[in-house]
């Protein structure tokens, strides 16, 4: 016996557990067909398989790969490739000369990705990287915001335009899944920059804020700084991604989740270098001349937080997210705007008794009009044959009258004679005349 459980609707036509079944004759039992239809759990007599769903789930998804994409947003020079290079382990952004005082200097917002393809325990990942350079580093940066709202939403255009193909075999996601927002260690708030950036683009993409260098802030300072940014955050009602709890889950996931919404936002060392400490160990940080910050170390500042946000734990979520709600809202309002209006009644939910039902209903209102069709045409019918019935009746009654009168003339005649007869008189005068006037004299 097994402790798995499957689940019947009550509305289906097979007997339940209570012995009874679905039959039409039961008047009762049609009249409770509209209301709920318990779930009922049974127990399985055996091992079925379907346990072992999920792990097909996971055959098939690293079979496939997985595609993330990641848009790094901040002034230039706050650690953004650092803190990449970092969080994949690996060079993806390879170091970087300073710019020369001659250089000259972009005038707009640059949008780069970077792709590449790397592989853990067998699966593998499509990451792309989508830098910014250029944003907030000019006189006036009131429209910094605005070519990347159009990246994004470019992003959605071709995921949408994939959709709607013929063959949709091979759709490529390169909708950004994630934007990892730097905010200068100032110390402060938010900038009018940060919080005109996070209010545009709050909608189109998870947002997850962090400090970026929170080396150079002391512990009481970055939780200061913390706290006025959620202030910040909060009053401008601005959607930052929250790791999403679910019921039932056990209590280490719980805390887990905890223990990352209380970073938020993460203030992050970057480094891609490895030091050793005087114990020998080998770690990723930065050394200073009072000693080392390290990385990978939570006393140290929240990366690994962040990582397991981004990359250990919610990167399905993050995907998710963006795809279900993100996306779809998106789509939606695209497709309003361009007068596409959708038909509700498609996904109205269909109760399968109420189906039948209204099938029934339908199918009576069928029968009770043809039955008056059709007693309509017999009407009509009997009507035609009476009508015709009446009209041969006069016309034998017709032909009756006509018969008697001239029987009863024939009979008059009869009489008449057979009374000259009885009389002695001749029965035709004129042929006495003749008869005479033969014998005397024959007129030629
Ligand atoms: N103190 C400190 N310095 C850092 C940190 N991360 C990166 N740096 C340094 O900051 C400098 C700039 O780092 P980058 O990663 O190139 O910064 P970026 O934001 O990618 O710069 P742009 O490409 O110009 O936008 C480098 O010298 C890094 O070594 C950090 O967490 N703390």
């Amino acid at each position: 016996m097994t402790d798995s459980y499957v689940s019947s609707r009550a509305g289906d036509l097979s007997p339940n557990s209570n012995g009874s079944a679905l039959n039409g004759s039961s008047p009762s039992l049609s009249n409770n067909l509209h209301s709920i239809t318990p779930i009922i759990r049974k127990k399985l007599m055996g091992y079925v398989g379907f346990a072992n769903l999920p792990n097909q789930v996971h055959r098939k998804s690293v079979r496939k790969g997985f595609q993330f994409t990641v848009m790094v947003v901040g002034e230039s020079g706050l650690g953004k490739s650092t803190l990449v290079n970092t969080l994949f382990n690996t060079t993806l952004y390879p170091p970087k000369e300073p710019p020369a005082p001659n250089d000259e200097r972009p005038q707009t917002v640059a949008i780069q990705s970077i792709s590449a393809d790397i592989e853990e325990n067998g699966v593998r990942l499509r990451l792309t990287v989508v830098d910014t350079p250029g944003f907030g580093d000019f006189v006036n940066n009131d429209d910094s915001w605005k070519p990347i709202t159009e990246n994004i939403e470019a992003r959605f255009d071709s995921y949408l335009e994939q959709e709607n193909r013929v063959n949709r075999q091979k759709v490529v996601d390169n909708r950004v899944h994630a934007c990892l927002y730097f905010i200068q260690p100032t110390g402060h708030a938010l900038k009018p920059l940060d919080i005109e950036f996070m209010r545009r683009l709050h909608t189109k993409v998870n947002l997850i804020p962090v400090i970026a260098k929170a080396d150079t802030l002391t512990d009481d300072e970055v939780a200061e700084f913390k706290a006025r940014i959620l202030a910040d955050i909060a009053y401008h009602n601005i959607q930052i991604f929250q790791a999403p709890t679910y019921e039932n889950e056990d209590e280490e996931t719980i805390t887990e989740t905890e223990e990352i919404a209380s970073k938020i936002p993460f203030a992050v060392v970057g480094s891609d270098q490895v030091v050793v400490l005087p114990n020998g160990r080998h770690v990723r940080g930065r050394s200073y001349p009072w000693g080392v910050i390290e990385v990978d170390n939570e006393e140290h500042c929240d990366f690994v937080k962040l990582r397991q946000m981004l990359v250990r734990t919610y990167m399905e979520e993050l995907r998710e997210y963006t795809n279900d709600v993100l996306y779809e809202n998106w789509r939606t309002e695209k497709l309003l705007s361009m007068g596409v209006a959708q038909d509700s009644s498609v996904f109205k939910e269909i109760n399968p008794a109420l189906r039948m039902q209204e099938e029934r209903v339908l199918h009576e209102a069928k029968l009770a009009k043809m039955e008056a069709e059709m007693k309509m045409v017999f009407q009509q019918k009997v009507q035609e044959k009476e009508s015709k019935l009446k009209q041969s009746e006069e016309e034998l009654y017709a032909r009756h009258r006509e018969m008697k009168e001239s029987l009863e003339k024939q009979r008059l005649d009869l009489e008449e004679k057979k009374r000259k007869i009885e009389n002695g008189r001749p029965l035709t005068p004129e042929k006495g005349t003749q008869q005479k006037t033969r014998k005397g004299f024959l007129r030629p």
